[in-house]
């Protein structure tokens, strides 16, 4: 089929590389003039395992991208995966996706036939019905449910193993109103399913599928949340949070994932939908409390870290060695990652500051050009007076004799990743 993918970030760069992969013609639009040549050129704009790859194999061939809207002309069906980043009080910020659905709907005017706009950003329920469906037929001057459909199929890739999420999903949710787009999501995702082992295909309405995707995201973030608070306890009572995590993670009613206690949930997803639904909830007049605890939680355990950092040195004129600056190991992307909190916190507290990230320093150095940057966790580590360990990148458990080029050996751990005990001063979050 020819699909055309509106954004090319770290969604629609991998779904359009991966739809091409299975077969599709694809057709990647974005407004930046880089990441449109770059993919062009044969190269992924982000860092993602395995995605350069597949876009060295497909570009120029059935993957291509343009800055033109006039493309999607000539495909069957629109993948919209646009930022809906969120406003200071929480709720979603939609004009992206407005300005996106605008440019899609003027383009598609000249279209004769059917088209099917499928919402693949994350949005809160009755955005594709009741904000883009209006603006693409007002625009387009196409009928809803006559020569235009619209969509919604949530996307449950992790950063970090997009690819990989993407190709073998634990399932596939396909939000529609009508036949006609039904079976054109269908036919988009068959052969994906064929090659995944045929996960389960939900079909279900748009409206469901939009909050399919809040409340998977939701019950992770609160998930870890939950394992947080209690791995809090057990600290407090000198207790292994990891051997009582590990131990109910077995309960298969539990689950062993997403009990990874420390210093919290960040990165571009978590934060933004957890707080997009509590704003939407509470404009209908529910109050989610599970979902505002789980904020809750992990907005302290930055400031749990912090407080383990001060028990052994205070933070004033100290150098510290902050380790990890992605929000996650796997990735670049440093959108609201825990370091951000506790690099401000130690600025504040006038910390002279060394971050190191295997792969995010560049990302990072771009917001807070004012710290130190280093090029190895053994640079970072060097002359430093402590060290956080704040994403948990596999290289960190390694760390070794590094500890031994610091003033004062002061580690504290925020993943519970570290594993040299000897000659240091280890104090673990959790
Ligand atoms: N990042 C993830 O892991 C992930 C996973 C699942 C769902 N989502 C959701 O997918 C959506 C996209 O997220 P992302 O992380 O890929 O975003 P992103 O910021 O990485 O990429 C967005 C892209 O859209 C482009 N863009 C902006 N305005 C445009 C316009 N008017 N027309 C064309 N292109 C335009 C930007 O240049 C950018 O390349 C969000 O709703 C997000 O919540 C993200
Ligand atoms: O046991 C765990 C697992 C994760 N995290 C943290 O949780 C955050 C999110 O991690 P992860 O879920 O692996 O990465 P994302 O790429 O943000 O993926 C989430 O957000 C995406 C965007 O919506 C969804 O598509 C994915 O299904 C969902 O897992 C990161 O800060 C992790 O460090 C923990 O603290 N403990």
């Amino acid at each position: 089929m020819d699909l055309s993918i509106v954004g090319s970030g770290y969604v629609g760069t991998t779904i359009a590389a991966c739809f091409a992969e299975v077969g599709h013609d694809v057709v990647n639009v974005d407004i930046d003039e880089e990441t449109v040549a770059t993919l062009n050129g044969g190269d992924a704009p982000i860092h993602e395992p395995g995605l350069d790859d597949l876009v060295a194999e497909h570009a120029g061939d059935r993957l291509r991208a343009t800055t033109d809207y006039a493309a999607v002309r000539d495909t069957d069906v629109t993948f919209l995966a646009l930022p809906t980043p969120s406003e200071d009080d929480g709720h979603i910020d939609l004009s992206i996706m407005k300005a996106g659905a605008r440019s899609l709907g003027e383009t598609l005017a000249e279209k004769d036939g059917h088209h099917l706009v499928v919402t693949k950003s994350t949005v809160v329920p009755t955005t594709t019905e009741e904000v883009i469906a209006p603006i693409l037929e007002a625009e387009s001057g196409k009928t809803l449910g006559a020569d235009l459909d619209v969509g919604m199929n949530p996307e449950f890739l992790r950063e970090g193993s997009a690819v990989e999420d993407f190709l073998g999903p634990d399932k596939v949710v396909l939000g529609s109103e009508t036949d006609a787009a039904a079976a054109a999501l269908r036919d988009v995702f068959d052969p994906l399913v064929e090659r995944a082992d045929d996960p389960p295909v939900v079909e279900t309405g748009v409206a469901e599928a939009e909050m399919i995707k809040y409340a998977n995201n939701g019950f992770l973030a609160a998930k870890i949340s939950l394992a947080n608070d209690i791995a809090n306890v057990c600290k407090e009572y000198d207790i292994d949070s990891e051997a009582v995590l590990s131990a109910i993670g077995l309960d298969h009613r539990i689950g062993s994932e997403f009990l990874g206690a420390g210093v919290g949930w960040g990165g571009s997803c978590f934060p933004k939908d957890v707080a997009a639904i509590i704003a939407a909830a509470r404009d209908v007049g529910y109050d989610p409390a599970m979902l505002q605890a789980a904020v809750e939680v992990n907005d302290r355990q930055p400031v749990r870290l912090l407080g383990r950092l001060r028990e052994h040195v205070d933070p004033d004129g100290a150098r510290v060695a902050v380790l990890g600056l992605a929000f996650k190991p796997g990735t670049d992307d440093i959108r609201n990652s825990r370091a951000i909190p506790l690099v401000e916190a130690l600025l504040d507290a006038n910390a002279d500051v060394v971050g190191y990230d295997p792969v995010a320093t560049e990302n990072f150095r771009e917001e807070y050009p004012e710290i130190d940057y280093a090029d190895s966790a053994g640079a970072a580590l060097d002359g430093a007076d402590a060290a956080l360990v704040v994403t948990d990148w596999p290289e960190f458990a390694e760390l070794d004799t590094e500890f031994d080029a610091m003033a004062t050996p002061i580690v504290v751990d925020g993943r519970r990743i570290v594993t040299r005990r000897g000659g240091i001063v280890y104090e673990s979050l959790v």
